[in-house]
């Protein structure tokens, strides 16, 4: 691995990204950089490009520009379960929860995935400890034996970040995790999320203002396709670009509302 300035801290570094779907650049120009075990929450107004820069570092769509490293290693050209396997997991905004099983067997699924094929075919009865810490984390261990179609809105989110979990990624990206929770689950969440920092690094998108005061530290905000601005909670959040382009979105869904 070559050092640059930027230092052996990064996990994550972006370069000058750009993704463009038939002639629209959804992703202009975007440079981001995440040290090891930060907690940052993306956000921007609807069609920012948050998700796009999320299924880029995925593996799901190929930029049409740019670099993504990740621990050093390239990560545009890879297939998506070749980049699972570096460590790095996603939620999706439609859920990957089987209904017929059980919490437990769910997150055992989740986890088995980046098990090597001998582990599974010699495997016994029993939790495993990654599933079991899933549990734990996720404050679901009364759940556990009960099939995942009983469970709340919010269960549910936090089942599918447990299943993440499982898998052991070094670098998570959560895509809206409290989008349509109710204020406790919200609270609960929010918790979940600043645990999960602990050990893992983390990217959050998230649009709700309210949570971001509450939990998060770094912000990055995008608009059009690039980064308009970097920093703190409180400096985003003051900054009067931000606020405009915020405004300018609640002004639409209000004439939306009415309209
Ligand atoms: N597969 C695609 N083909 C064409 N255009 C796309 C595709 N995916 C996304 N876009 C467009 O790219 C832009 C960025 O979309 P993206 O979903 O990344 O925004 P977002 O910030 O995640 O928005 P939201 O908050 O609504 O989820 C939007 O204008 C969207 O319509």
């Amino acid at each position: 691995m070559s050092g640059d300035d930027t230092g052996a801290e990064a996990l994550l570094e972006i370069r000058d990204l750009s993704v463009v779907f038939d002639g629209f650049r959804a992703l202009d120009g975007v440079n981001l950089t995440l040290a090891r075990g930060e907690l940052r929450f993306l956000i921007g107004p609807n069609g920012a490009g948050k998700t796009t820069l999320i299924d880029v570092i995925t593996g799901l769509t190929r930029p049409a520009g740019g670099s993504v490293r990740f621990g050093g290693k390239d990560l545009v050209g890879r297939k998506e379960h070749e980049i699972v396997r570096l460590g790095v997991g996603r939620t999706f905004q439609t859920s990957v929860v089987f209904e017929e099983l059980t919490v437990v067997e769910n997150l055992d699924l989740a986890a088995s995935f980046r098990r090597p094929l001998w582990a599974l075919a010699g495997r016994r009865r029993g939790v495993s400890e990654a599933v079991r810490a899933a549990l734990a984390t996720t404050g679901l261990e009364e759940l556990a034996e009960r099939p995942a179609r009983v469970l709340s809105h919010g269960q549910r989110q936090w089942l599918e970040i447990g299943m993440l979990i499982a898998q052991r990624p070094s670098l998570l990206l959560l895509d809206e995790p409290v989008a349509g929770m109710s204020q406790d689950e919200r609270a609960r969440t929010g918790e979940l999320l600043t645990e999960i920092a602990e050990d893992h690094t983390v990217i959050v998108v998230e649009h709700d203002m309210d949570f971001l005061r509450r939990y998060a530290s770094q912000v990055t905000v995008l608009h059009e396709g690039r980064v308009l601005t970097e920093g703190s909670v409180d400096d985003v959040s003051a900054d009067p670009r931000v606020q405009e382009v915020y405004l300018g979105r609640a002004r639409e869904e209000a004439t939306d509302a009415v309209g």
